[in-house]
């Protein structure tokens, strides 16, 4: 039995702890009193017995030891060499069996690290000498009453953060005396992992998530077990193959192992290639892997993507705003598609825009901005949603020193407010900000995890720069010989990485598959149209000329024609008027197909980036591509409308049976333009870049001349082809309404 020595009582400072399972079933309170006590269920290793039964069996024999320490207690994990089972964890941060933690009045600290699944012990601390403080509310009673929760401050528990709506959530009873959650918000909630649809029953132990916060149902009360602000992030042998040419496998990342804990700010660097922007895509869950997981919480990231999606923030290498919004936009349309309406969107912008130090440049346009103020617009667009989790890739790359030291220190500041920042970078000068450097080397090898001032003697670097180290681990004998070595070095491998290696839960984590949060699609239907608008109008020279090309070219034909007149038969010897009426018709439906294929293709390429990431977090498919749609048929529709003026202007009109001929053109000029841009923005979608997208404009318009039945008669696989194309449509429907047939001699 563990020897514990016993300490004369200080009468005026009380000290004990309490214990509550996730049934919420507590122990009575035990006191501290001696100058080393230990916790667990076994009586030889412990004096603070935790009985031998089914809901207090997470804890270990011996789970915990406390040490006097001042007036308070230190918390071990443990004995203090050995550590427990279920480790202890203090906001999602480890505790080691050699470190500990000091406890202060009212701290909280679990066993296990699963909500659903974690015993809470809590320190309390009375100086008979100071007045007591006033704790802060963490859980409510919802027994026969409607509580509502959200970000309303008159909410019957309220939660503060920007993805949660003002009125987010009610619970109530039902006459069989379960628990009915409503989901009234924008981002949604989470019961158990799964997305709630309307109404969910929510049955003891269950665990709702809504937005950063988790909260638990334990029996009759609804506790906060985690405000989010504290996620702890474990790598564990993190593997990535990918191909070559010849269908060898090369390794890209190889049995990466990174325990992260909440609020460090991590930077990771290496040589070109290494892997750096590899290993951070999967940290983020969305590069693939040939092998290992990637833990939020003791949570496997990729079965639980939609739930931490929100608290996820990624500042790509490539820019993710619009070049023609002014600063304010950007982050004004970002807000409005990622919060909840009823938020203060100006406020919320106004809060970002001083984090990131652009408040003087809110109201430049973004293409103005230098490189430095373009990354920090990038990062602020991510800061809206408050991330607890902040992935950003090379934000410093070409910055001049004094920024790159301010993009530091302001990153540094974002993880002392509990954000865990992982930044991968080449800029090695502030590199002692971070709290763990991880260095890269070829084929993906961890050479070394740790702080960044340890890393020049680990590497026994004479000259104190950090840049030597590419230098040193330049060929890839080198590199694999010092991953070797790292990972043999207890000073190193041991106290930074195994030491603070959780076990995964025994307990199983009910999977949820993919799905996005639903915004309502007109929400989004508006917000992108309103965007798309704004983006078009900063470019008022290309609307112009996308407004007058085609009435332009069919002035030039006018002129080219001199005095021949299409469409009405003057003279009946004139064997080539049909063909000429024909022509003439041929040109305004190319000019129509011009014009929709001009305004569509680069529509999706162009900013395909930016898709991309607002796809990460909520975009639909389907408002985006409507969006898109309806704003060019608006534009499609002027364009139609001043053609078939112009036409009205430059040709007399024909008498026609179907529809009076200027109606008649509007419409098929209209519907012409509007099925090119559908196919326009299909080639947009499909594209790699803007290059192809232009190079695929040939290839467009030539089957459309070619198979018109204006310039050849089609006949065999030409006619059925004939059939799919717009061009013959268009020129069939503006034939029917001059009547060609009658007007051949
Ligand atoms: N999908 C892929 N298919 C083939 N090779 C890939 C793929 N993704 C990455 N690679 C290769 O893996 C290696 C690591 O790429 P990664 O972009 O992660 O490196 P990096 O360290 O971020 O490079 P840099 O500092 O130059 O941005 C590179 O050689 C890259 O060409």
């Amino acid at each position: 039995m563990t020897n514990i020595p016993v300490s004369r009582t200080v009468l005026d400072h009380l000290s004990s702890i309490s214990l509550r399972n996730n049934q919420g079933q507590t122990l009575k309170p035990f006191e501290l009193a001696k100058d080393v006590h230990r916790l667990g269920r076994d009586p030889k290793k412990a004096d603070l017995i935790v009985p031998e039964k089914d809901n207090w069996m997470m804890v270990s024999g011996c789970q915990a030891s406390f040490v006097k320490e001042g007036n308070n207690y230190r918390i071990y994990d443990g004995d203090q060499v050995k550590s427990s089972s279920n480790r202890l964890f203090f906001n999602n941060s480890l505790i080691t069996p050699k470190q500990g933690l000091l406890l202060q009045d009212g701290m909280v600290v679990t066993v296990g690290t699963l909500a659903r699944n974690h015993i809470i012990i809590t320190y309390s601390h009375t100086n008979a000498n100071q007045p007591s403080k006033k704790k802060q509310k963490t859980a409510i009673s919802i027994k026969n009453k409607s509580v509502s929760i959200g970000r309303n401050p008159q909410a019957n528990l309220p939660l503060d953060a920007p993805t949660i709506s003002y009125d987010h959530a009610i619970i109530d009873n039902n006459s069989k005396g379960q628990y009915i959650l409503t989901d009234r918000s924008t981002n949604g909630v989470f019961v158990n992992g799964q997305k709630v649809t309307g109404q969910a029953i929510i049955p003891n132990g269950s665990t709702i998530r809504i937005g950063p916060y988790l909260l638990i149902l334990q029996g009759d009360i609804l506790r906060i077990a985690d405000r989010g602000d504290n996620i702890r992030l474990d790598a564990k042998n993190l593997t990535r193959f990918v191909k070559d040419k010849n269908g060898e496998k090369i390794t890209i990342l190889k049995d990466v192992f990174l325990p992260i804990n909440p609020g460090q700010f991590v930077v990771i660097i290496g040589g070109s290639g290494t892997g750096k922007s590899t290993l951070m895509k999967t940290l983020l869950g969305i590069e693939q892997l040939e092998n290992g997981t990637v833990e939020l919480n003791g949570e496997d990231l990729r079965k639980n993507f939609n739930i931490y999606r929100n608290l996820i923030g990624y500042v790509p290498q490539y820019d993710i705003v619009h070049p023609n919004l002014t600063v304010r936009e950007v982050l004004y349309y970002a807000a409005k598609l990622c919060l909840p309406p009823d938020i203060n969107l100006v406020q919320e912008s106004e809060k970002v825009l001083n984090q990131i130090d652009l408040k003087e440049r809110e109201n430049t346009l973004v293409k103005n901005l230098s490189g430095g103020q373009l990354k920090r617009v990038s990062m602020g667009v991510e800061l809206l949603a408050d991330p607890k989790l902040f992935f950003l890739d090379e934000p410093t790359s070409g910055l001049d020193p004094g920024l790159d030291k301010k993009m530091m220190e302001l990153l540094k500041d974002l993880s002392n407010e509990g954000r865990t920042i992982i930044l991968v970078t080449h800029t090695t000068l502030n590199i002692n900000l971070c709290d763990r450097l991880v260095f890269l080397g070829k084929g993906g090898n961890l050479c070394y995890f740790g702080p960044p001032q340890k890393a020049i003697d680990f590497f026994g670097i004479k000259s104190n720069n950090f840049a030597d180290i590419y230098v040193h681990l330049e060929d890839s004998d080198k590199v694999e010989k010092e991953t070797e070595r790292f990972k043999n070095d207890p000073n190193f491998y041991e106290q930074y990485i195994n030491q603070y290696l959780v076990q995964a839960s025994s307990q199983a984590v009910k999977k949820s598959n993919p799905q996005k949060v639903k915004i309502s699609f007109f929400q989004q239907f508006s917000i992108l149209s309103q965007r798309y608008f704004q983006l078009l109008i900063r470019d008022p020279l290309n609307i112009g000329l996308s407004l007058v090309t085609a009435p332009l070219g069919i002035i030039a034909m006018r002129i080219a024609l001199s005095d021949k007149i299409p469409f009405i038969f003057t003279d009946e010897n004139d064997p080539t008027f049909a063909t000429l009426s024909l022509k003439v018709l041929f040109v305004f439906t190319c000019a129509a197909i011009w014009v929709g294929l001009a305004s569509s293709l680069q529509e999706i390429i162009k900013e395909a980036k930016i898709y991309q990431r607002e796809r990460l977090v909520n975009l639909e498919i389907l408002p985006y591509l409507v969006s898109k749609v309806g704003v060019l048929g608006i534009l499609v529709f002027l364009q139609s409308l001043l053609i078939s003026l112009i036409i009205f202007i430059c040709f007399n009109s024909p008498e026609s049976n179907l529809l009076a001929w200027v109606l008649g053109t509007e419409i098929t000029i209209f519907l012409t333009s509007f099925s090119t841009i559908s196919l326009g923005i299909m080639v947009s979608a499909f594209v790699n870049n803007i290059t192809q997208a232009n190079s695929s404009l040939p290839l467009l318009l030539l089957p459309q001349i070619i198979f018109s039945g204006v310039l050849f008669k089609m006949t065999g696989i030409g006619k059925l082809l004939s059939w799919l194309m717009i061009s013959r449509w268009s020129v069939g429907a503006l034939g029917s309404l001059v009547d060609i047939p009658s007007l051949i001699p």
